[in-house]
């Protein structure tokens, strides 16, 4: 797939990585598609698919840091086996040699302590909360916010005026602390990127699609400085690579989520 192929609703969904929660009749794991990225020995486990944003965020700590691994396509399932390996039935998850390890900001955090070669955190305790707190707004205001929009985007289910009202309302709220918190020089928190950035960049494209398509509200109006981060965190080769995957997984995924 090439360029905007994979529009949804008439709007564009390229380099827009989302996540969508699927119905319980596609929740199945699929493990035929397994992607070394190991030399060959006992490696971390990644699991998931590519057009997740969550899975992405550790895909992309993950490439950031040139740690090997093994990623393993499964797409949420609440199989006996699967929830041994991530409780609550999502992804991503990971395996290492200690067992499995779910919630995305909870592995970052574990990779970076375990993986320090290019930290994705400052040093100094002060100067990591300030990280932090910017990774909790993007997921808790921003992403969650989008998510909210995507059954309406994709399977045309009704959103009420109520939910569409209070969604804008958080995500605007959301923006404003984004824009307060950040620095843009060039990366949100200065000279380095840092999980910050991977979280915003990847719970943007969740909550961009949500807000074009189901509020007809372009999000980055009055955020110059956010679009224009955007826009340079989207020439990342790693974000390249990974809006790649997602866009030519994005068909397969849409037959899932409508096969019924
Ligand atoms: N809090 C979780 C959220 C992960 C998440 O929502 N993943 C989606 C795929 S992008 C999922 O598994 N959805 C299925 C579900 O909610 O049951 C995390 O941080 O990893």
């Amino acid at each position: 797939m090439t360029g905007c192929a994979a529009g949804v609703g008439g709007l564009c969904i390229h380099a827009s990585p989302i996540c969508i929660p699927l119905p319980r009749h596609v929740l199945a794991t699929d493990v035929s598609s397994i992607i070394s990225h190991t030399g060959g020995t006992t490696m971390l486990k990644l699991y998931g698919f590519a057009v997740s944003n969550y899975f992405n965020m550790v895909k992309h700590a993950l490439l950031e840091k040139g740690v090997e691994f093994e990623e393993i396509t499964v797409f949420p399932d609440q199989s006996a086996e699967y929830l041994a390996k991530s409780p609550m039935g999502k992804v991503p998850c990971i395996e290492t040699e200690q067992g499995f390890l779910c919630e995305t900001t909870v592995i970052l955090d574990y990779l970076e302590s375990t993986f320090p070669q290019k930290p994705l955190l400052p040093e100094g305790a002060w100067e990591q909360a300030k990280v932090r707190e910017l990774v909790k707004v993007s997921e808790l205001y921003i992403e969650l916010s989008g998510r909210r929009l995507l059954p309406a985007l994709l399977a045309g289910a009704p959103v009420s005026e109520g939910v569409q009202k209070e969604v804008r309302e958080v995500m605007t709220k959301g923006l404003r602390a984004v824009d307060t918190l950040a620095s843009y020089s060039p990366f949100l928190l200065g000279e380095q990127q840092t999980l910050a950035d991977i979280v915003l960049r990847y719970s943007l494209g969740v909550a961009k699609l949500g807000a074009g398509s189901v509020l007809k509200w372009d999000l980055f109006e009055g955020h110059a400085e956010l679009k224009a981060w955007d826009e340079r965190m989207a020439q990342n080769p790693i974000c390249q690579q990974l809006d790649a995957a997602m866009q030519a997984q994005f068909d397969e995924f849409l037959k899932k989520v409508n096969a019924k």
